[in-house]
Formats: structure tokens, C-alpha cells, sequence
């Protein structure tokens, strides 16, 4: 396991106003017993609702946070105690926080980033030349960091991150604000990472499309503990999300007509149109009963969307 981390907690305490004068300290539990193990090469959903403890278990992961309790174990370093260390072996980005020189152009926090690490020339050059092929970030890479567009920024971010040849690589938001050819270039750069398999991602995002494209596997958290662990598929499958058919009838539906193995969700266009959701029977079955029992004109069936499913997730709708 490249990444461990077992009954991990992270507490917090807040003060709060109560009356005019006087002030309450409550504990507030942001990571409240997390258990996590990732192999070399994943790549790791870590997702949840806002605050749920995403960025803080980042932090503890990364070093910059104490745990309040637990293990915690990144190739094979304690991340508090050995961060110097750990450093050279993890790529950081941060939304909020930069890793580049706000005034030099960007090539220039690439050099630099190549003498603080000490990265041998040929490998530095490797490393830099695939990123410029997949992110571009040639075309930007004279200009100063502050003058950069938040899309061509986080390009170098990413670039800047892997250039010392991380084992792990740590997001947090990647695709956060981006404009569209950008976050496609994020996410097609990190499916191409995947794919090589020679470093491990922990990605967090908001992002449907991120999830849906790049996460085979989605640890789920919310308000500091798992909720899930597992693959998208499983989400599917433990949500109850279920097909659904959508059919164009010459004829109105007829007012309860009821097929086995489906449920009437919608009659819409006056009875024209309707939309069934399967309950785990097979659509060829309930598509030769539909054309038996009303004129069908058209029909399509529809897979589950990452939407609803993580939309009923996090209502808890188990
Ligand atoms: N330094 C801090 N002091 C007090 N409370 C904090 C601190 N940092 C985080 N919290 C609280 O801990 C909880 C978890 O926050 P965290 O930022 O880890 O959530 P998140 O899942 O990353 O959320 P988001 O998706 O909104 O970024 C929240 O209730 C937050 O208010």
C-alpha cells in the first residue's frame, strides 16, 4: 500500500459567540475515523459534499496537518514527522495555494523547481516535454504566473507538481472554475497518467464528468467518515440506480395500465409520452411488453446518470 491510513481523525475546536459576552468552545470533528489503504498506481476518487473532510484528510495525508488520532502512512513516511522527506516523493496542488513565482514566467518556476529538487537534466526534460505535449504549456510558458488564465495556470500547476517524478500525486479541485478546454486538458492529461501507471492519484472534485471519466474507484465521505468505498458501479447498483425507457406512443397511455419489472415515473405530452424506470429486469422484456400493450412510435433507453446517483448519496437515500 502506498497510501494508509487507519481510524484517522482530525478535530477541531471552534469558539463560539453565545449571548453578548460570553463564548463556547465546541469540538468539531472535520476527519472522524477514516480508514484508507491505496495501492501504487490508483487513482482515487475522494469525494463528499462540501465539508465534508475531504481537504482536511489531504492535509494530514500531505503533512501539513497533525492528526488528532490514528495512523497515517505515505510511501511507507509518517507525513508530519518526515515531510522534507516526503516531499520529494509526493506533487501537491492545492487550489487556493500555489507552488509557483507569482512574478517570473512560467519556464522559470520549472527551472527552479529542477534546482530545488535536485532533478537530473535529462529527466527534468523528459518530464517537462510530455507535459508540454499533453497540457501545452509551451504556448503560455514566457509568461509571467500572475498574467496566466486560471486554466493555463493550474496547466502549469500540474506541470510543476510532476516534475521531480512524484510517486503520489495529490489534487485537491483540479478542475475547479476552469474554462472548458482546459478542464478537458486536466482530465484527459490525468487519464493519460492513469493509464501509464506509475503514479498514484488522489483526486477530489466536485466535478460529475471528473468522476464519472477518471475514477474506477470512489472513496465517499461525509461528515468525516466513509460512506462508501468502492467502485461506480457498486454506487449504481447499492443507490438502486435503475434504467430507464422512455417511449413515444401513437396513442395515449392508458390511464394504470402496469408492465412487470417497471415503474411508471412520468406521462407527459399528453399521455403521448412516458418514462419507465426498469427494476432490474431486463429491457427486452419490458420493451415486448410495452409494444403489445400500446402503438409504439419511438423509444430509448436510458442508462443511470452519476448525477442522480451521487446526488441520492449524499441525501443518504440508501
Ligand atoms: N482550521 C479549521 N478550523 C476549524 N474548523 C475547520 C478548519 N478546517 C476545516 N474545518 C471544518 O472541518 C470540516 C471539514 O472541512 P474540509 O475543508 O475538510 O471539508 P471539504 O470536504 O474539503 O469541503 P469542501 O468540499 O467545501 O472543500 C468543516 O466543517 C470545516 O468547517
Amino acid at each position: 500500500m502506498i497510501i494508509s491510513a487507519s481510524g484517522l481523525r482530525k478535530d477541531f475546536t471552534v469558539s463560539r459567540k453565545v449571548g453578548r459576552f460570553r463564548r463556547e468552545r465546541d469540538v468539531v470533528s472535520a476527519v472522524d475515523g477514516v480508514d484508507l489503504s491505496v495501492e501504487r498506481g490508483e487513482l482515487l476518487g475522494y469525494i463528499g459534499p462540501n465539508g465534508a473532510g475531504k481537504s482536511t484528510t489531504l492535509k494530514m495525508l500531505t503533512g501539513v496537518l497533525t492528526p488528532s488520532a490514528g495512523e497515517v502512512r505515505v510511501c511507507g513516511l509518517e507525513p508530519v514527522a518526515r515531510r522534507t522527506t516526503l516531499a520529494r516523493r509526493i506533487g501537491v496542488v492545492f487550489g487556493q495555494r500555489s507552488q509557483l513565482w507569482w512574478d517570473l514566467p512560467l519556464a522559470e518556476s520549472f527551472e527552479l523547481l529542477r534546482h530545488i529538487y535536485r532533478v537530473p537534466a535529462a529527466d527534468h526534460a523528459a518530464r517537462l516535454a510530455r507535459c508540454v505535449d499533453l497540457l501545452g504549456v509551451d504556448e503560455f510558458a514566457a509568461t509571467p504566473v500572475r498574467q496566466l488564465s486560471l486554466g493555463q495556470r493550474m496547466r502549469g500547476e500540474l506541470t510543476a507538481a510532476l516534475l521531480h517524478g512524484p510517486e503520489v500525486l495529490f489534487l485537491d479541485e483540479p478542475t475547479i472554475g476552469l474554462d472548458v478546454l482546459s478542464k478537458q486538458a486536466v482530465r484527459d492529461f490525468l487519464a493519460e497518467l492513469d493509464a501509464a501507471g506509475d503514479t498514484t492519484v488522489v483526486l477530489t472534485t466536485h466535478d460529475l464528468a471528473d468522476i464519472e471519466k477518471l475514477c474506477r474507484r470512489l472513496v465517499v465521505i461525509d461528515h468525516g467518515r466513509v460512506v462508501h468505498d468502492g467502485g461506480l458501479d457498486e454506487l449504481h447498483a447499492r443507490y438502486g440506480s435503475r434504467r430507464v425507457i422512455v417511449a413515444d406512443l401513437d396513442a395515449p397511455w392508458p390511464d394504470g395500465l402496469a408492465l412487470p419489472g417497471a415503474v411508471v415515473t412520468a406521462v407527459e405530452a399528453d399521455g403521448r409520452r412516458v418514462t419507465l424506470a426498469l427494476d432490474g429486469v431486463a429491457a427486452g422484456e419490458v420493451v415486448a411488453a410495452l409494444a403489445h400493450a400500446v402503438p409504439l412510435r419511438d423509444l430509448s433507453v436510458q442508462e443511470p446518470g452519476i448525477e442522480d446517483v451521487i446526488a441520492r448519496l449524499y441525501r443518504r437515500e440508501a
